[in-house]
Parts: C-alpha cells; sequence; structure tokens
C-alpha cells in the first residue's frame, strides 16, 4: 500500500457505543456495519466481545456479514478475553485483534496496579497470545499522551517485535495538543527501532474539542491509521469525527498529500442512519454533517455564493452527499438572495415589487425565526397579486379569553381615510369580523372560515382563508401573519375588498 494511503477504523460500534444513550441493537448495528463498508471504511471496531454475550453476538454477527472491511474485536491484554473476542470474528473475511493496556503512570500505578515492568510483559505476552490467532493484531497503549515517551517508544519496540502489525497510539483522556501529538509520533516512528514493520495509528478523544486537530497533526507526523467516530460520538465527549477528518484531508489536499478509501457522498447518509438508530439529532452547527454546514442566512454571504460559491463554501454538499446549498432567507438577508428565490419559485418581480416583499419579509422575520419558502410565497401574494384595497388594516388590538368579553378595537383605513372603533363578539374572530364589518358599513355574511398552518412549529405562520356574501356577491379573501387573529382580520378585509371591486366594476364595467 502506498505511503500515502490513510486506512479509516471506525469504532462507532465500539467506541461510539460508549457514548451514554448510543447503545443499539443486533440489528441496528448490522445496518450501520453495512452503511460503513458502503461508506468505505478499512476496518470496523464492531465491539467489545468480552462485555457482555449480547456484544459477543453483535460482533460475530458483524463479522460474518461483512466482506469489505477487516472486523476488529477490542479485548484487554488477558487470554481470556483474547479468545472471547478471536472466537467472535475468527468466521469473518479479515478479522482483526485489537487488545490494549494503558502505559501511563498514572493508569498502570491506580488503575492496573502493576509495575512499569510488568506492564511492559503483559503487554507482550498479550499479542503474542494473540498473534497465535492470526497476524492481525492490533496494539493500544491506552493513555499513550499521558505516558512517559521513553517507556512508551520501549513497549511499543516490544509489541511490534511480539507481532502486532498495529500500532494505536491513543489521547484517552483528549488531554493532548496538536503539535504535541504530532512530535510524540514523530518520536516513536523515529524511535522505534523496528516502527517500519507496523502501521501507526491514533484515537483522539475530544474532551478539549482537539480530537480531529490532534488526529490531523498525528497523520501529518507519518501515523497513517485514524481510528474515529461517525459524527464524533464516544465516551464522554466523544472522539475525532469521521467526517471531519476525511474532509479536512480532501480539502486541504495541498497540506497533507494523503488518500483515503472514504467515498465522500456516503459522509452524510452514514452519519444521519447513525443519528437515526441512536435518536439523536446531528447538531445543526455540527461540521461538514450539520443542517447548517451548507445554509447561508446572511445577505453578504448569500450575494457571494449567488455570484460565486467558492466565496463561503469550502466543498459542495454533494461531495458529502447532501443535495445542495441552502439560502435560508431571513431577517439578515439580502435583496440579491430574495430575487433568487422568488425566480426560483416562478416569480418575477420588477425593482418596486421586490422591495415590497422585501421589507414585508424583514418584518416578518423579525416576528418569526425561521422563513419557509410557503411564507414567501404568501408575501408574494398578500404584498404584489392582491388588488388595491378599499380597507386597510391600520392596527388591531383584540382581548379574549375566559374571563373577558372578547372585544376587538381597532383602526381601519378606509377610501384613505382613518376610522376607528372597538366592538364585541361571541369569540375573538367574531369579534373582529363583526368590528371590521361595522367600521366599512357593510353586512357580509361569512360562508366559510378555515385556518392553515402554513409552516411547522408553534412560531408557524398561519393563512386564513374566509368566503363571504354580500347583496348576491361572493368573494374569497385570504390572509397570513404569525398571529392567527391578525391572518382572520388581513383575509376578512381582503374579501370585503373583492366584493367592493366586483361590485364597482358592476356600477363601472372596465371598457
Ligand atoms: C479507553 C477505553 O475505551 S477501554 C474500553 C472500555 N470498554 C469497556 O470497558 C467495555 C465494557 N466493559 C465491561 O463490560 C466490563 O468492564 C468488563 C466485562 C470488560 C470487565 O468487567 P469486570 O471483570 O467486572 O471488571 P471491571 O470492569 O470492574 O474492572 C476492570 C478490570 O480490568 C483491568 N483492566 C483494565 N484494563 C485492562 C487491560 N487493558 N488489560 C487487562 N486488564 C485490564 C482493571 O485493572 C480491572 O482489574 P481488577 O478487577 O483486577 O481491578
Ligand atoms: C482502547 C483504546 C483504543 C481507547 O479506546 C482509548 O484509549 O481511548
Amino acid at each position: 500500500m502506498s505511503n500515502s494511503r490513510v486506512l479509516f477504523f471506525d469504532t462507532t460500534l465500539r467506541d461510539g457505543e460508549q457514548s451514554p444513550g448510543a447503545t443499539m441493537n443486533m440489528p441496528e448495528k448490522i445496518r450501520l456495519a453495512r452503511q460503513l463498508e458502503s461508506l468505505g471504511v478499512d476496518i470496523i471496531e464492531a465491539g467489545f466481545p468480552a462485555a457482555s454475550q449480547g456484544d459477543f453476538e453483535a460482533v460475530q454477527a458483524i463479522s460474518r456479514t461483512v466482506k469489505e472491511c477487516q472486523v476488529a474485536g477490542l479485548c484487554r491484554a488477558t487470554p481470556a478475553d483474547i479468545d472471547r473476542a478471536w472466537d467472535s470474528i475468527k468466521d469473518g473475511a479479515n478479522p482483526r485483534i485489537h487488545t490494549f493496556l494503558a502505559t501511563s503512570p498514572l493508569h498502570m500505578e491506580y488503575k492496573l496496579r502493576k509495575t512499569p515492568d510488568q506492564v511492559l510483559e503483559m503487554a507482550e505476552a498479550a499479542v503474542r497470545y494473540a498473534v497465535k490467532h492470526t497476524s492481525n493484531v492490533e496494539f493500544s497503549a491506552e493513555d499513550a499522551s499521558r505516558s512517559d515517551w521513553d517507556f512508551l517508544a520501549k513497549v511499543v519496540e516490544r509489541v511490534i517485535a511480539a507481532g502486532a502489525r498495529t500500532i494505536n497510539i491513543p489521547d484517552t483522556v483528549g488531554y493532548a495538543q496538536p503539535d504535541e501529538f504530532g512530535a510524540l509520533i514523530r518520536h516513536l516512528l523515529e524511535k522505534v527501532p523496528n516502527s517500519d514493520q507496523a502501521v501507526f495509528s491514533v484515537h483522539c478523544h475530544n474532551d478539549l474539542g482537539l480530537g480531529v486537530a490532534n488526529t490531523l497533526a498525528a497523520l501529518r507526523a507519518g501515523a497513517r491509521q485514524a481510528e474515529v467516530t461517525l459524527s464524533g460520538i464516544g465516551e464522554r465527549a466523544g472522539n475525532a469525527a469521521l467526517e471531519e477528518v476525511v474532509m479536512a484531508l480532501n480539502v486541504r489536499k495541498d497540506v497533507y498529500n494523503l488518500t483515503t478509501n472514504i467515498k465522500t457522498e456516503q459522509l452524510f447518509p452514514s452519519c444521519r442512519l447513525l443519528s437515526l438508530i441512536i435518536g439523536r439529532p446531528i447538531p445543526a452547527n455540527k461540521a461538514v454533517v450539520g443542517d447548517n454546514a451548507f445554509a447561508h442566512e446572511s445577505g453578504i454571504h448569500q450575494d457571494g455564493m449567488l455570484k460565486h460559491r467558492s466565496t463561503y463554501e469550502i466543498m459542495t454538499p454533494q461531495s458529502i452527499g447532501r443535495s445542495g446549498t441552502e439560502m435560508v432567507l431571513g431577517k439578515h438577508s439580502g435583496r440579491h438572495a430574495l430575487k433568487s428565490r422568488l425566480e426560483e419559485l416562478g416569480y418575477r418581480l420588477d425593482e418596486a415589487q421586490l422591495d415590497l416583499v422585501f421589507q414585508a419579509l424583514k418584518r416578518l422575520a423579525d416576528k418569526k425565526e425561521q422563513i419557509a419558502t410557503e411564507d414567501i410565497e404568501a408575501l408574494v401574494l398578500e404584498e404584489i397579486y392582491r388588488i388595491p384595497d378599499k380597507y386597510k388594516l391600520v392596527y388591531l388590538s383584540v382581548m379574549s379569553g375566559n374571563m373577558a368579553i372578547p372585544t376587538a378595537a381597532m383602526k381601519l383605513e378606509v377610501d384613505g381615510e382613518e376610522k376607528q372603533l372597538a366592538d364585541f363578539g361571541v369569540g375573538p374572530v367574531d369579534a373582529v369580523f363583526h368590528t371590521i364589518a361595522k367600521v366599512c358599513g357593510r353586512n357580509p355574511k361569512l360562508l366559510q372560515f378555515s385556518v392553515n398552518a402554513i409552516t411547522g412549529g408553534t412560531d408557524a405562520q398561519g393563512e386564513v382563508t374566509v368566503r363571504i356574501e354580500e347583496n348576491g356577491a361572493s368573494a374569497v379573501g385570504r390572509g397570513a401573519d404569525p398571529d392567527i387573529i391578525v391572518a382572520s382580520a388581513k383575509a376578512y378585509l381582503n374579501a370585503l375588498n373583492r366584493i367592493a371591486k366586483k361590485q364597482e366594476e358592476k356600477i363601472c364595467p372596465r371598457p
């Protein structure tokens, strides 16, 4: 294999599952393993077979299913754990025993209660035992980043001599800093006399948010296997995120000059599948795969994107398996983005019309967190395609509740003249309609009233449709607003305006 090729060792099913609340059942694990195979990872760490019968069976089932990747089982440095791991993976196409032992003074003294010499012997013995089953043995020096470098180098030399073909250097508690971690890998590659007989790997935790940075630093220093998880799930703050490491290598080929077998278009589908399985949404601001990773809201960015997408995107959404960039229309958007969205929707507005819709968008965005396509369409209908109004709403205030008589107080513009009134009704909508009719001096009959939440959530914009009839003429009116009572008033006025227009046209028919 070329020296520029990085092996991806995915441990979502093992370390990822150690993330509280991320437990998966057997069919879910098999489904995810198949997806990891499609993604092109080189090694799947399927579990810790000695942990439970369920883990053993899941690792075994995955080993028997997956054909394209190696399947690893993690085990402590004891014959019993190693045998258990081997039994679970031995039927697979390419099984790997992954055994580990801590090498830091802290872990050796307090956790293992062993001297460095005992740990050295135990590590060597474990690898010697494991290679009786397979030559594909990986050894991890747990808490390597807090270990004495010379002692660590000694352990690494001994386990390579015992037959380990992959040496993993974990930053178990996410303590390392990128420069330091890169230097550690370089030190081991240079100082361990038989380092050329093994692939050096890293496994970085994210306690200080440096999992990906440390992994990349290690790859630059010569490590050629990255142990990662989808979306960075894992023990405590998680592990280095697979998708972030992969895309950093891809986007910054100029820096790393490394290749992988990962099909990047499978990154989003893989993280999404994981999210569905563990019932945990991908955070919106998650690098590479979050919902906002390819969403642009501010006007200056949207304008830049419309002129040249590389102004604000360093990779394409398609490259990670998403359908496209999203221009989020909201309070930070500008006219260029609005115009482009309107054109996509088939509306070609002149500058004055665009300005009207733009101002309405800003007003709506001040009240409503997310503006949906339906909101934009409602704004166009409201601002552009409605007939000139005889009656206009200036303001409306409604009081209602189970301890008050529903009252509507409003100011309307009737043929350019402002009129105001307050009156009662059976409910708030009735009070509004009743008062509007009185102010306008009309007496229509309400035939139909319907409310439709045109976007989801409690901040949805509501669209009200009414049908009214007066003196044989009927009309439909629509109004949209996040406040359903205001939307009702707008709809009612819209219908009244249409009836008035019809009546006007009867008296003075168009030529
Ligand atoms: C950094 C990591 O992510 S390491 C992997 C973490 N994953 C897991 O722990 C998998 C789930 N674990 C389990 O199900 C259980 O811990 C088991 C089945 C593995 C072991 O359970 P128990 O036998 O009850 O032991 P327990 O977990 O309480 O303690 C761990 C023992 O293993 C020892 N140990 C820890 N690491 C190693 C190692 N790499 N090699 C050998 N022994 C080890 C500890 O010193 C302790 O030994 P002691 O009982 O003599 O004090
Ligand atoms: C056992 C090793 C690989 C590990 O998970 C760690 O050190 O974090």
